[in-house]
């Protein structure tokens, strides 16, 4: 069989498409979509519960062992099982991959690029309806939001990054002394790439795979174990779109069994990961000890995008219908499932009624319920960890004197893990409330008084956990921007101006945070490709060296 090898039909530059974005649909009743949709979902709920297996070695195998996740809108059902690897299967698919990697680091550029973006092809038709599916069924949003991740966010992961990666090979030496001619050579890492998932958004996997693979890197891709099957379909898909097998092998399972075997390998070059900061924390520490006792070969590159405690600060000056509206929307949308979801609102004194109307009319057509039923806002958490945990919350903030419950407060675990969505008024800035990751529809306002604007500022960028995610300032006055735009620099890596603290869109927003919410290397931007080379500089004389003495030590 022809393999994919260093070829001659290339000669010279190519010009590749523009990327784009993927154009929503949107599911209104009666739209030939929402029938499709609805195809895919009677489709997929009669192969229930679905079995993925690893992909190793060029292989799908299914083990005895496996892990199960139960559909969240509905948890006696199980949804998926998964294989899961064995430290052996770890160390085959290192095996497989590194060799995969001699033949896929001399494939030229216009045949990774193509299979990307003929995968992109793949996502937003042939399988569309299929991915939108499994991430409504599997991860528990509603159309919309599972529209936006699993088929446009998907596809355009895959077009930009083809496009970024063109962008970072034409970095090039711009100045030559005559006679002189300078290159940078975009080597992929040595050794190889462990990408390692959350279950929050099927194109997150796609893009933390996809990323290394473009520039050249082999890649084994541990997926969450809640999002598996949606994962799984990404990967099928980058395999029809002729992606060689062991370029990327799919390791679901325990993962600290598949972590350790893969920290084990001296060859362990880089760390993808989109998660929690407490396991990313932890990732971190451990690739710091095999750095310490010279494990690897390399210095192991740490690329983490992770939690955030993320804020709308309202201005006295500002718009207050569409700060209401941007803050139900950043709040609530997929039950605050986003790294990026608003979870604390700053309210000058002089608006809080006007606010809090607002967003309490608002709020009144917002449903909570299976995301099968089109007229759901909010779906469910996504399993009974989250659910606990949430509600744990929700009971101390109940009966918390400091507190006052605007609406929500409630929950229902009776079918799937449904949260009501809820807004808590703190009568201090000391609440806890303001400073941990509650990754759930639950939202805490202080109520400051307006000529304290900037004592608010300054308590935002001290608190919020640490974490630096996303922030939004709401004003209409273009000096307060300015202000606000100043003071918070370093409190969000994702700073939004009368708009949301959700939605960053790819080729639009390039998206991350610092401090305990990452490395910042800017998912969707060529920024984060380069992390995933090892440029090696070349200059080439053509004028011969006259002489060894410089003019200065001639007499
Ligand atoms: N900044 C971003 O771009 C971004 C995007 C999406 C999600 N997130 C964050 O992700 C979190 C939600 O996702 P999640 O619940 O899947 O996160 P998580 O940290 O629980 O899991 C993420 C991945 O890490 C794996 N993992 C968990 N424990 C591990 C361990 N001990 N060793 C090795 N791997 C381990 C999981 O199996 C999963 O694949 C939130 O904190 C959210 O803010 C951040
Ligand atoms: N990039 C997404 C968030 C991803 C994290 O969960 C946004 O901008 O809303």
């Amino acid at each position: 069989m022809p393999s994919l090898k260093a070829g001659v039909a290339t000669s010279g530059n190519f010009k590749l498409p523009n990327a784009r974005n993927e154009e929503n649909l949107h599911y209104a009743v009666s739209s030939p979509e929402r029938a499709q949709l609805d195809e895919a979902l009677r489709a997929l709920r009669s192969k229930l519960p679905l079995h993925v297996p690893l992909y190793v070695s060029g292989m799908s195998r299914s083990t005895t062992q496996s892990l199960t996740s139960t559909m969240p809108s509905e948890h006696a059902q199980e949804f998926a099982k998964s294989s899961a690897a064995s430290v052996e299967d770890v160390q085959n698919a290192i095996r497989s991959a590194l060799e995969a990697k001699k033949s896929w680091q001399k494939t030229p550029f216009v045949d990774r690029a193509t299979i990307f973006l003929k995968a992109a092809e793949l996502v937003a038709g042939k399988y569309r309806y299929d991915l939108v599916a499994a991430t409504m069924l599997g991860q528990g949003k509603n159309a919309w939001q599972a529209e936006i991740d699993a088929a446009a966010e998907l596809a355009d992961f895959f077009r930009f990054n083809v496009s970024y990666a063109e962008e970072v090979y034409n970095k090039q030496p711009t100045l030559n002394a005559p006679g002189n001619f300078g290159r940078t050579d975009w080597r992929p890492l040595e050794g190889f790439v462990y990408a390692v998932s959350p279950f929050n958004f099927t194109a997150i996997g796609g893009n933390l795979v996809s990323g290394p693979a473009i520039m050249g890197n082999v890649v084994l891709w541990k997926p969450s174990p809640t999002g598996v099957y949606a994962s799984w379909l990404v990967y099928q898909i980058l395999l029809e779109a002729g992606l060689p097998p062991n370029v990327i092998q799919f390791l679901p399972g325990d993962a600290e069994l598949i972590t350790k075997a893969v920290y084990e390998h001296k060859e362990f070059s880089a760390l993808n990961f989109t998660g929690s900061s407490d396991v990313f924390r932890s990732l971190y520490g451990k690739a710091a000890e095999g750095v310490v006792s010279k494990k690897y070969r390399d210095m192991p590159r740490m690329v983490g995008e992770t939690s955030g405690k993320n804020f709308h600060l309202i201005h006295s000056s500002a718009d207050i219908s569409n700060a209401v509206k941007h803050t139900v929307r950043a709040a609530f949308e997929y039950s605050g499932q986003k790294c990026s979801a608003c979870s604390r609102v700053y309210i000058p004194e002089s608006r809080t009624q006007d606010f809090l109307e607002q967003i309490k009319k608002e709020m009144e057509p917002v449903k909570v319920g299976p995301p099968e039923d089109y007229q759901n806002f909010l779906g469910p958490v996504i399993h009974k960890g989250a659910f606990d945990k949430i509600v744990k919350i929700i009971d101390k903030a109940n009966g918390d004197s400091r507190l006052q419950n605007i609406f929500g407060g409630s929950y229902d675990g009776s079918r799937g893990h449904y949260i009501e969505p809820s807004l808590y008024v703190a009568n201090t800035l000391d609440h806890e409330l303001f400073d941990q990751e509650i990754f759930g529809p639950v939202l805490v306002a202080y109520i400051y008084p307006d000529d304290e604007f900037e004592q608010v500022m300054a308590r935002i960028d001290t608190q919020g956990g640490g974490f630096a995610l996303t922030g939004a300032i709401f004003a209409n006055d273009r000096a307060v921007l300015r202000q606000a735009e100043d003071t918070l620099r370093y409190s969000a890596g994702n700073f939004y101006l009368n708009c949301k603290t959700t939605g960053a869109v790819i080729g639009h927003q390039s998206f991350g945070g610092s401090r305990s919410s990452g490395t910042n290397d800017k998912a969707g931007s060529a920024n984060v490709l380069m992390r995933f080379t090892s440029p090696r500089t070349l200059k080439e004389e053509m004028i011969p060296l006259q002489s060894v003495l410089y003019p200065s030590n001639l007499a």
